[in-house]
């Protein structure tokens, strides 16, 4: 029963040119969700091992296996090398996932002619634990089969988001792709503003943690918004109050967070552009 499962989610055969931070953190999530290493094979320079039983490799083979899904996870610059040599190596059966941001489809289209079923997702780092977000996107030359194959493979990593319109990636990427960045970055300087009202600096790491985890928990359970649920948090006249005014004051976080997503979303415009 397991394995009939099992080959409802997975490919026949996986192949993934790179497996770094991103892509290994998506391999890590398959195989503990019970992908037979056997049916994988990864392409990455270094040659490091991935997982007991993932072939590694440092060259391209002669031929792909039928049923085939190709993961691309390497860096975006690299699409043309990538492509000049898997590019033959495709037949039109096989699928290919590209993770590679500012990349179009058009620039995989153009680079992969002979692939029927191309799509692009857009994960993020926590789809290890199987509590990411990945969007998707593809166009009507992927078939409905194959485009149900690419979500059943993405759905063990947490939330997917199909999206119509190609021109939200960049912007979705700023969002959900780059977010945890940014999240991170929020914790370290929670920590040390409250090492800087003079908590000791470990403890303040590992409250502030904890704060953003069990936050970030409740208000995934929660009933009401975000908002409201600051609002509760915030007693008339109290200690939040006047915190969250200095965040709120001239809006200023959402300012600064407006700033950051419109930064790395003009990032992506630039990088689909060639720059
Ligand atoms: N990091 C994120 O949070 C994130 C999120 C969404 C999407 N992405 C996308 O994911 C991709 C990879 O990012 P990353 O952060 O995972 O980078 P990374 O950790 O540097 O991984 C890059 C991988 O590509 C391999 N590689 C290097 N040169 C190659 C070549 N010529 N041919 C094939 N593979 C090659 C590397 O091999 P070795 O392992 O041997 O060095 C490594 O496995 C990027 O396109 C990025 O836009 C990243
Ligand atoms: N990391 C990739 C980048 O920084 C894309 C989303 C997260 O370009």
């Amino acid at each position: 029963m397991a394995e009939a499962n099992e080959s409802r989610i997975f490919p026949d055969h996986l192949f993934m040119v790179g497996c770094g931070n991103m892509a290994g953190q998506m391999l890590s999530r398959w195989l503990a969700c019970g992908l037979d290493p056997a049916r994988v094979t990864v392409l990455r320079p270094s040659g490091r091992p991935v997982a007991d039983g993932v072939t590694v490799v440092t060259d391209y083979p002669d031929a792909l296996p039928p049923g085939t899904t190709v993961l691309l996870g390497m860096k975006p610059y690299q699409i043309d090398d990538v492509a000049a040599a898997l590019g033959p190596r495709c037949s039109p059966d096989t699928r290919l996932a590209s993770i590679l941001a500012g990349t179009t489809l058009a620039t995989l289209r153009a680079h992969f002619p002979h692939v029927r079923a191309i799509v692009r997702a857009m994960p993020n780092l926590p789809v290890g634990l199987g509590e990411g977000v990945t969007a998707l996107f593809t166009d009507e030359r992927t078939d409905v089969e194959a485009k149900a194959a690419v979500d059943a493979l993405i759905q063990p990593l947490g939330l997917a988001e199909w999206i119509d319109d190609e021109a939200l990636f960049n912007r979705i990427t700023a969002l959900s792709g780059c977010g945890p960045a940014f999240l991170f970055r929020f914790v370290d300087a929670l920590a040390r503003a409250g090492e800087a009202i003079g908590i000791p600096a470990e403890q303040a790491a590992r409250m502030a943690l904890a704060t953003v985890q069990g936050s970030a928990n409740m208000a995934a359970e929660a009933a009401v918004s975000p908002a409201a649920l600051a609002d509760q948090v915030a007693s008339p006249g109290g200690m939040t109050r006047e915190g969250l005014n200095v965040l709120d004051a001239d809006q200023r976080l959402l300012a600064l967070l407006t700033d950051t997503l419109a930064a790395a979303r003009n990032r992506g415009e630039a990088m689909a552009r060639g720059a």
